[in-house]
């Protein structure tokens, strides 16, 4: 398509049309919000633009526009006389899609207001901590974002990022669970550092029965998922613990421990372009970034550990196993 493209229009026209990338972020945010692929769905898979705009509020001339954005994207398609259909991409916009993406679209909120300020973060070169922030905290009055996400007035959106990481997990993560012997550690306990509600834990779990679990998270991510594998994983909750900073008990202690990161590495053998753009998101959300390999090996030796082996899974990511120096 890009080749086509490049043969057919000036320079010009293909830096504009990169350069309006913004607004159909922004476009296919609203539409998402405003829940216009499930309201198609309703109906059938296709719609008249005066149902749509009477359904969710809108004015229909307006909402036709930026409809008409979207399917020029092949996010929803254009039939004639004023009718939309869903297509597939419209339809992982959908709450109920096997594989919905809707959350991390609606992650959109805070992505765009860190990436606001991502001249700050070109620009800032400091070695006072205290000047030191993200492009998103700068844009929240200081507060990072794990910390804003655990704000009690920010409970639903820290609901719809968790939300977000188990819809990009179930994606990406399919060939990190069937390309790695997770066997191996059938015994063992695993402790998911990070690892959001558990989703991941959940499956190890599941799969093996006489594994242990650990789930390390903020203590409002933890308070959340403890009620959460409480009505749905109760016949788990024996084998695993549930563990933040503000925890009374002691960290638990292992004897030879083994790190594995799963990590989606820009030196992959799966080519993933979207992931230098995801750079891009890591370092203004969270000051981070996509590693390569060797980037991951140094990382590892700064922390006292030497990276022994890497498995690369289908879907994109690799599992680094480390062990400490
Ligand atoms: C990108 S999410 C990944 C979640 C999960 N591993 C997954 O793949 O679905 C990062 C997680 O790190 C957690 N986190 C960030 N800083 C943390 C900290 N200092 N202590 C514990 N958890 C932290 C966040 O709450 C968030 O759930």
């Amino acid at each position: 398509m890009l080749d086509f493209q490049r043969r057919v229009f000036p320079p010009s026209y293909l830096v504009l049309n990169e350069w309006c990338g913004f607004l159909v972020s922004k476009i296919i945010y609203e539409l998402t919000k405003l829940e216009v692929a499930d309201i198609i769905k309703a109906q059938g898979g296709k719609m008249n633009i005066y149902e749509i705009a009477k359904a969710t509020g809108t004015k229909e001339d307006k909402l036709n526009r930026l409809l008409r954005v979207a399917a020029s994207k092949g996010i929803f398609c254009s039939i004639g006389n004023g009718v939309y259909a869903n297509t597939q991409l419209s339809l992982v916009l959908c709450k109920d899609h096997p594989n919905t993406f809707r959350n991390i679209i609606l992650l959109y909120e805070e992505y765009s207001s860190a990436t606001q300020y991502l001249a700050y973060d070109l620009k800032l070169q400091t070695d006072n901590k205290n000047e030191q922030m993200t492009s998103f905290a700068k844009a929240h009055d200081g507060i990072g974002a794990f910390e804003w996400w655990a704000l009690p007035e920010n409970k639903e959106r820290q609901e719809i990022f968790n939300k977000g990481m188990v819809e990009q997990d179930s994606i990406y993560g399919k060939g990190l669970h069937q390309d790695y012997d997770w066997s191996q550690y059938r015994n063992a306990t695993f402790v998911d550092v990070a690892g959001g509600s558990g989703g991941f834990l959940f499956q190890l779990l599941t799969r093996y029965p006489t594994m242990k679990g650990v789930l390390y998270e903020y203590p409002s991510v933890i308070e959340k998922s403890e009620q959460l594998w409480s009505t749905n994983h109760k016949e788990l909750l024996d084998r695993v613990q549930f563990f933040s900073s503000s925890s009374h008990h002691e960290a638990p202690s292992y004897s030879k421990p083994k790190l594995l990161i799963a990590e989606i590495l820009i030196d992959d053998r799966t080519k993933f372009p979207l992931l230098y753009q995801l750079d891009i998101l890591m370092m203004c959300m969270y000051n981070g970034k996509e590693r390569t390999k060797s980037e991951i090996t140094e990382l590892l030796n700064k922390s006292g550990w030497k990276l022994t082996k890497v498995t690369y899974c289908s879907g994109g990511f690799s599992v680094i196993e480390a062990v400490p120096l």
